[in-house]
């Protein structure tokens, strides 16, 4: 199973609208891979919380509007990053969105612990309450969102869900890149899963993007990098078979006691 994850630049300087025409025609040119995967909030930004309402749109707003076609148009499973979700209620959150190759909404997954300290997401945005996993590809997919990867509970939830490859959109801030690597790995190699981490490039609300997504293995092997926090694509071959394997082989996952 080929990915690939769209690591798109995200600066002030573009509307929006703008970069999901652009979001749109990058999915488009890789429509060789099986499965691709977006950043978290790309079309305001993770960090532009004055935009959160403002841009905030339904389940069938102009965003997934756009990333159904795309998805339709590549052929691929599309995990088109999140955007913030405005409820009947009036309620936001952060919700990341999964198209099937024909277009479907396969899956939502609303993002359970918000960042922001006291501000931001936390003060602006609902949390998420259900765990996601979804069944795609010949295996299971698990959901994450950013700032969740620093929640192993989590993981090991959707692991128990049965969860193969975990599909984490962000939007992680350069000064703490170190803890972005370690934290994938961990996750990685803990739930001996396919990690697919997949950040922003370029600088938005004052705060430059740590960029560097991985599709790491589940022994934690890097098996794709981006070298740096410019806009780019990194592409990677999944071995779907050889998660079991690997699982049989080195049985740390049945070993657990609590
Ligand atoms: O946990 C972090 O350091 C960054 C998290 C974050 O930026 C987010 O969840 O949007």
């Amino acid at each position: 199973m080929r990915a690939s994850l769209i690591q798109i630049g995200v600066d002030p300087d573009e509307t929006p609208e703008s970069r999901r025409a652009r979001a749109g025609a990058l999915v488009r040119a890789h429509a060789g891979a099986d499965l691709i995967v977006l950043p978290e909030l790309w079309p305001m930004g993770a960090f532009a919380y004055d935009l959160f309402a403002p841009e905030a749109e339904a389940l069938d707003g102009p965003t997934a509007t756009a990333m159904a076609a795309a998805a339709r148009d590549a052929d691929v499973w599309l995990h088109a990053g999140s955007i913030v979700e405005r409820t009947a209620d009036g309620d936001l959150y952060n919700t990341s969105l999964v198209f099937a190759p024909d277009g479907q909404l396969a899956a939502t997954y609303r993002k359970i612990h918000r960042f922001g300290f006291a501000k931001g997401e936390k003060e602006l945005m609902e949390a998420g309450e259900q765990p996601v996993t979804l069944a795609a590809l010949g295996t299971t997919l698990g959901l994450a969102t950013c700032y969740d990867l620093r929640f192993p509970e989590l993981f090991r939830l959707l692991v128990d869900g049965g969860a193969q490859v975990l599909l984490l959109p962000a939007g992680w801030p350069e000064k703490r890149r170190a803890h972005w690597t370690v934290l994938a790995q961990a996750r990685a190699i803990e739930s001996q899963a396919y990690v697919l981490a997949c950040g922003t490039a370029g600088t938005h609300a004052g705060v430059p993007q740590a960029g560097h997504s991985m599709i790491i293995a589940p022994d934690g092997e890097i098996l794709a990098a981006a070298e740096d926090a410019e806009e780019q694509v990194i592409t990677a071959d999944l071995d779907l078979a050889a998660v079991a394997k690997y699982r049989e082989s080195f049985p740390a996952l049945k070993d657990r006691q609590l």
